[in-house]
Parts: C-alpha cells; sequence; structure tokens
C-alpha cells in the first residue's frame, strides 16, 4: 500500500493490559506479545502511531514522589526516577515488538513537549514524522514533561493522543485495557454490562457508573480516559477501547470492525 493512502491509527497499549498494575514493575508479558503479534500484521498495512501508559512501572513510582504536584514536591530525583520506571517499561514493550520484526523507535514525549500547569503547549512532531518517513513505527508513552508552571507534570497517553489527533488528525484511536471495555451495573438484572457507544445521551450516566482507580494512578483512570477521549471524539475520530489480553481484539479495532469494546462518539 502506497503511503498516502494509508490511514493512521493511534493506539495505546494500556498499563492496565500489559503490566500487573496492582503489583510494582511487573510485566504482563503474554499480553505484550500478543499486541506486538497483532501489531506485526498490520503495521504496514497503516500509519500507526504506537503508545503505552505508565500501569505499574510509573504509576507508583510517579505517586511516591508526589510528581503530579510539580517540581516542588517530587524534587529532580522523583522526576528522573519515574521517568526511569516508564523507560524500563518501554524497554520490555519495544523487546517484544522488536521480536516480532515491527521497527518501532521510541520517541519520548518528555524530550520533545512542554506543559503549561498540566496541558500541553508544545509538541515538536518531527520525530514523529521523520521516524515514519524511515519505515519506522513511532512508539511514545506517558511521561514526565517540563511544565512552565509547575515545573514538570504527568502527561497521560490521552492527553498525548488528544494534542496529537488536532495536529495529526487519525482515522481512529485504539485504546487497549485488561477490560472488554466500559461497564455498567444493570439495575434490572444486577449484572455488569458493556457501554456499546458512549455518546452524548449517556456520558454523564457513563461516568458515573466508573469506579475509582483501585491501584496506584496519578492520572485519574478510566474516568480521565473517557473524558479526553470523548472531547477528541468531537472531532469526529473513531474511538474504541477493547481488551488487549482477548485474541485478536486489537486487530479488529485497528481494522475499525471490534468484535467486542466500548466505542467513543460525540455528537449523538
Ligand atoms: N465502569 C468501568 N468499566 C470498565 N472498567 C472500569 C470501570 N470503572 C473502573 N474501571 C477500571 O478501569 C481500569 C482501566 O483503566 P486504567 O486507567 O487502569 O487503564 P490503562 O489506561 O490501561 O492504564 P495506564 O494508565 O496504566 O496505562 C480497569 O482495569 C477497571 O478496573
Ligand atoms: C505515570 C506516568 C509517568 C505516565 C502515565 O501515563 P498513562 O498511564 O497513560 O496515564
Amino acid at each position: 500500500m502506497s503511503e498516502d493512502v494509508k490511514k493512521t491509527v493511534f493506539v495505546k497499549l494500556g498499563g492496565s493490559a500489559i503490566t500487573h498494575k496492582g503489583k510494582e514493575s511487573q510485566a504482563n508479558l503474554p499480553v505484550i506479545d500478543l499486541s506486538s503479534s497483532q501489531i506485526s500484521e498490520l503495521y504496514n498495512d497503516f500509519s500507526l502511531i504506537l503508545a503505552h501508559g505508565g500501569g505499574g512501572f510509573a504509576h507508583p513510582v510517579a505517586e511516591r514522589h508526589n510528581v503530579s504536584k510539580g517540581i516542588e514536591k517530587c524534587k529532580a530525583l522523583g522526576l528522573a526516577n519515574t521517568r526511569m520506571a516508564i523507560q524500563g517499561l518501554n524497554s520490555i514493550v519495544l523487546t517484544s515488538l522488536l521480536s516480532k520484526e515491527v521497527p518501532a523507535l521510541t520517541i519520548s514525549p518528555s524530550t520533545c513537549s512542554e506543559m503549561e500547569n498540566g496541558r500541553f503547549t508544545d509538541f515538536n512532531l518531527s520525530p514523529i514524522h521523520h521516524a515514519q518517513k524511515l519505515g519506522a513505527v513511532p512508539l511514545l508513552h506517558g511521561d514526565v514533561v517540563y511544565d512552565s508552571v509547575k515545573g514538570c507534570s504527568v502527561a497521560s497517553t490521552e492527553m498525548i493522543f488528544s494534542y496529537l489527533s488536532t495536529r495529526i488528525k487519525p482515522e481512529r484511536i485504539v485504546i487497549g485495557a485488561n477490560v472488554d471495555g466500559v461497564f455498567w451495573d444493570n439495575p434490572d438484572n444486577g449484572k455488569r454490562e458493556l457501554v456499546e457507544e458512549i455518546n452524548s445521551r449517556n456520558l454523564e450516566d457513563v461516568l458515573s457508573a466508573v469506579e475509582e482507580p483501585k491501584t496506584s494512578d496519578v492520572t485519574g483512570g478510566m474516568r480521565h480516559k473517557i473524558e479526553e477521549l470523548y472531547n477528541i471524539s468531537k472531532h469526529k475520530i473513531e474511538i474504541f477501547i477493547v481488551n488487549l489480553s482477548k485474541k485478536n481484539y486489537l486487530r479488529g479495532a485497528i481494522l475499525g470492525k471490534p468484535e467486542v469494546g466500548t466505542r467513543i462518539k460525540a455528537g449523538e
């Protein structure tokens, strides 16, 4: 397929799936490998921009060092420790992708972006474009970024996607997690039911069904994810949350036809 007809798809490998989030620094290697295999089948047909979250590697370290409160609280050592934790996970994800012959190139947002009070004000896209020009697949990750007000801020993958999506305009965004999508409790039958689509009619109800994170999560867990993604979907970008632990769910979502998952679609 020629470069100009390839559709851009952003893919997040969520920390809830690629790590054991309740334990510190434990990667879920089978899920990482399963994701890498599906990416390996598809990366030639799409212009993929990959990213991964912090999971049980970065979130506990960031929390311990109060990184979200800025440099006065966390000091350079807290910032450095958190970046080391995310880089540790990045190296595991990269090893898996390369083992499946996906030419992934890590681009750390902390080296090419800037924030102001927790929102991106600048993100140099050249490293992403250069990687793509060379036939490589950019691999970003949640990170700790220089902040002109707080000194440093934690940037979630969803915040990164939000900023990038107004500039790169992906066809769709796929968020992989350890759940089939977003659930709500059905009071009629007492069961948890998958929300097939989050839209303007049910957004508030869905948000009230979201539970507070049970493990360390400095970026706000599922609630933050839904809020950021809902805002991105206002730009007519298709968004799916799918389960990375299930065979071929990621593949289906990248192709735009997820077997099971939650679609986020503003405006209806
Ligand atoms: N209503 C809900 N439906 C589905 N999952 C929910 C709900 N409420 C809370 N959750 C939790 O949200 C978690 C996924 O969100 P989380 O932010 O941990 O994912 P992630 O993006 O993969 O993680 P990371 O930020 O580390 O990359 C699930 O493991 C689940 O426990
Ligand atoms: C905790 C850090 C450094 C990254 C958080 O990124 P996320 O897991 O995508 O929210």
